[in-house]
């Protein structure tokens, strides 16, 4: 999945840094790259990606008008790190919903403040590390003791995030996980995802029930699926398309929260359903994935050209 044979040169002092640097938005601090070739946004809180933007084009991820940037809180849009479960903790296997000790959904990475590691930069490309250890700090909602390693690479090509997972605890630890990725339409009801013909999946909206995908996927109302594959996957829509390949997963998350749910989303405005979709590289429902001490695990997505 490497894009290319060599990494761009390391940079650790901010003073060394050309096109990267730092900003505060809201209540947040942000890295934002200024690179000639692409644009890109990174918070601290949830490692997470607002922006996307090779020059002259419009941003490759969506991003909620009524987003906030406060401590503490989700960002709507862009890629939340979903770690180290996915979704409802109720909806989790027993293995990995046995360590949650909370309600909330999609895991305590989102809204943690994750650690800078390295920046590099060359003429080509920028790449970013953070990390966040899940340690006792976290003991409140969650049991276990784990490193998220998760590194962006920008290039004009695309975008590329890998999150490496590795058991610092002293039992096996199983754990669900998604890069929650949040993709702009000019309008989802003329928009479809390619790849996932023939997969099974469990509609999440239909009691859970197990389906068949046939064909390409459209979104017709509300749609929120885990389909059991991590197939390259093509996103048609009427402004663009993108290509989505994946590292890691067997399991994929398509979701529209389509007129009603919108309304009942924070930080999402009413109509804005129409105009966003989201497709998750995930490992989620019997996807989740058991780390013995020391093993690592990688889950990787290239959001790249069509
Ligand atoms: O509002 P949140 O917690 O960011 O979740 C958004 C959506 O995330 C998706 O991954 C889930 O499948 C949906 O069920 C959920 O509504």
């Amino acid at each position: 999945m490497s894009e290319s044979s060599h990494r761009p040169s390391r940079s650790l002092s901010p003073g060394q840094w050309s096109f990267t640097r730092w900003k505060t938005i809201g209540q947040l601090e942000a890295l934002e790259v200024h690179h000639p070739l692409f644009r890109a946004t990174l918070f601290l809180q949830g490692a997470h990606l607002t922006q996307f933007m090779p020059s002259d084009e419009p941003d490759w991820l969506w991003l909620s008008k009524d987003a906030r940037f406060e401590p503490g809180r989700a960002i709507r849009g862009g890629i939340p790190v979903c770690w180290p479960w996915f979704g409802d903790p109720g909806k989790n296997a027993p293995a990995v919903r046995k360590r949650i000790h909370t309600n909330s959904a999609h895991g305590f990475a989102r809204t943690a403040l994750w650690k800078l590691e390295d920046v590099r930069e060359n003429a080509h490309e920028v790449e970013i590390s953070l990390s966040l250890d899940a340690n006792e700090d976290f003991a409140n909602v969650w049991s276990g003791h784990a490193l998220a390693l998760i590194t962006f690479h920008f290039s004009v090509r695309g975008c590329q995030l890998a999150l490496t997972t590795t058991n610092l605890g002293e039992e096996p630890m199983a754990f669900s996980q998604a890069l929650h990725t949040y993709l702009p339409t000019s309008d989802v009801t003329r928009s479809r995802v390619l790849g996932l013909g023939y997969s099974q999946y469990i509609d999440t909206l239909d009691d859970w029930e197990y389906k068949n995908q046939e064909g390409p996927v459209y979104f017709e109302g509300e749609t929120d699926r885990i389909y059991e594959s991590g197939e390259p996957l093509t996103i048609v829509t009427p402004s663009g398309s993108r290509k989505l390949t994946s590292v890691g997963s067997d399991s994929t998350v398509v979701w529209n929260p389509g007129p009603e749910k919108a309304a009942r989303l924070s930080d999402f405005p009413d109509e804005a359903w129409k105009t966003m979709l989201c497709v998750e590289t995930a490992n989620a429902a019997s996807d989740y994935r058991v780390l013995n001490t020391g093993q690592s695990h990688t889950l990787g997505v290239l959001i790249g050209r069509k």
